[in-house]
């Protein structure tokens, strides 16, 4: 049963902004993340999730979600950080309900005794079956699924030949995958785009299975709306790095400037380099758009960030699976303005959710920009539409499901 504080729905007319048309709107809406239908079942399987644990990005929120998730299928969760960092670090934190962390830090790429303590948990713990998230974790799983016997699931999250803008990392991690993925039992792919390439990579078309990211329904308070001629916030959230596209949504906000729009970005989370800090800063330098952009650091609270978005910008230019951050903000009611790359649009409908634009192309990131912030879109329109389609779509306890039943099928021999 879904438990949340809803109230009654108000007419959002004395609310609403001049120049965009009023809706029905509540107030007030925070859904806690939920169990399904029933009493909680008991725990009947341990997966062990390996994983790399260093940041606290994309697959990171997956796996922390299963974690909490996973136990209301009757399934528990526990995880093996190959590298330590931030989510090796929150799995510890008091109150953490994602399951239990283990370390089997590896000292190098090639450290294969993390495998022998992925066996030694399998056996101290109980676990039945084991769950790789990155090229690097298929590798020392494919390893340690050989020494225990255990079958293992390997979830793609982004494609990893296109996962960074280091070539030669993604022809190492690629060639890993492939390895490691000669004996896996199952795939898990974050989105249908996803799918497509591991089959177009020759894996067999009955060994993958989609299973959407998913996030829980948090939809913050909002008690100001943007009004077209107004003032927009739109704002970024990521662990910057090349292939999101910050360059490009600076150079379209230089573009939204010249055009006479008042548009902010915020840039909310930290960046994985300092060099790739200091680019950046040039080019905001060089523009002289010092006025118009906000940064802050990595953000614990991301549903209260975006409360405070007018619309939620990802210019990605490749290599994503289903970003979370896309799910994130349709949950939180923000409209979301993203690239046509991967399985973004599998999330986001032009002129539904939000706007797509094209990759790499700052003039197509402004013109969408700009569709919202003059009214040309209706902004309520499209809040409410993300919103509804998180919720159809998109949540945790969705994903949570999935996964489960990929894991039962497996056990029972029916995959
Ligand atoms: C290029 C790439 O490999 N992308 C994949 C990666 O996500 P990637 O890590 O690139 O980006 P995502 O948007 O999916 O996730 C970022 C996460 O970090 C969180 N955050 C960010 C900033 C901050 O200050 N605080 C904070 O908590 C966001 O709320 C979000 O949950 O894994 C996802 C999970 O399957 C995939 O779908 C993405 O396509
Ligand atoms: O294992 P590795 O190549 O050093 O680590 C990488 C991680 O640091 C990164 O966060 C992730 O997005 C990549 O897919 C890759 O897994």
């Amino acid at each position: 049963m879904l438990s949340h504080t809803n109230p009654a729905p108000v007419d959002s007319a004395s609310l609403a902004p001049a120049g965009l048309s009023p809706v029905t709107v509540n107030p007030v809406i925070v859904i806690p993340a939920t169990k399904p239908p029933g009493l909680t079942p008991s725990i009947d399987l341990k997966v062990l999730h390996v994983v790399n644990g260093e940041h606290f990005s994309g697959a990171e929120r997956v796996q922390s979600h299963l974690g909490r998730c996973l136990p209301k299928f009757g399934i528990g969760a526990g995880f093996a950080c190959v590298k330590p960092g931030k989510f090796a670090a929150m799995l510890k934190e008091p109150g953490s309900d994602w399951g239990d962390g283990h370390d089997a830090s590896m000292t190098n790429r090639f450290d294969l005794r993390a495998a022998a303590r992925v066996r030694e948990l399998v056996i101290a713990h109980g676990y039945e079956l084991l769950h790789a998230h990155t090229p690097r974790t298929a590798m020392i799983t494919s390893i340690a699924a050989r020494m225990t016997g255990l079958p293992w699931i390997y979830h793609v999250h982004s494609p990893a030949s296109r996962d960074s803008s280091n070539a030669m990392a993604n022809r190492v991690n690629a060639w890993i995958e492939r390895q490691a993925l000669r004996s896996c039992s199952h795939l898990i792919t974050v989105s249908e785009s996803l799918r497509m390439d591991c089959i177009r990579k020759g894996v067999a078309e009955e060994k993958v299975t989609v299973v959407h990211n998913g996030v829980p329904a948090v939809r913050p308070p909002r008690t100001v709306f943007p009004t077209v001629g107004g003032r927009w916030t739109i704002g970024m959230i990521a662990l910057m790095r090349p292939r999101k596209g910050l360059e490009v949504a600076i150079d379209a906000l230089a573009k939204l400037k010249e055009r006479g729009h008042d548009v902010t970005l915020r840039v909310i989370g930290p960046f994985e380099t300092t060099v790739y800090e200091a680019g950046i800063q040039s080019q905001i330098d060089a523009l002289e758009i010092q006025d118009r952009i906000e940064r802050f650091g990595f953000t614990k609270d991301v549903p209260a960030a975006l409360a405070e978005l007018d619309a939620m910008v990802l210019p990605s230019l490749f290599g994503e699976g289903l970003p979370m951050v896309v799910l994130e903000a349709m949950a939180a009611a923000v409209p979301v303005i993203a690239t046509r790359v991967e399985g973004t649009p599998e999330a986001v409908t032009h002129g539904v959710e939000g706007l797509l634009a094209e990759p790499q192309d700052p003039e197509s990131l402004a013109d969408a920009i700009e569709e919202l912030v003059t009214g040309r879109q209706d902004w309520h329109r499209m809040s409410e539409s993300a919103f509804q389609t998180h919720a159809q779509k998109f949540s945790d306890l969705a994903m949570a499901s999935g996964a489960a039943e990929v894991y039962r099928r497996l056990l029972n021999h029916i995959l």
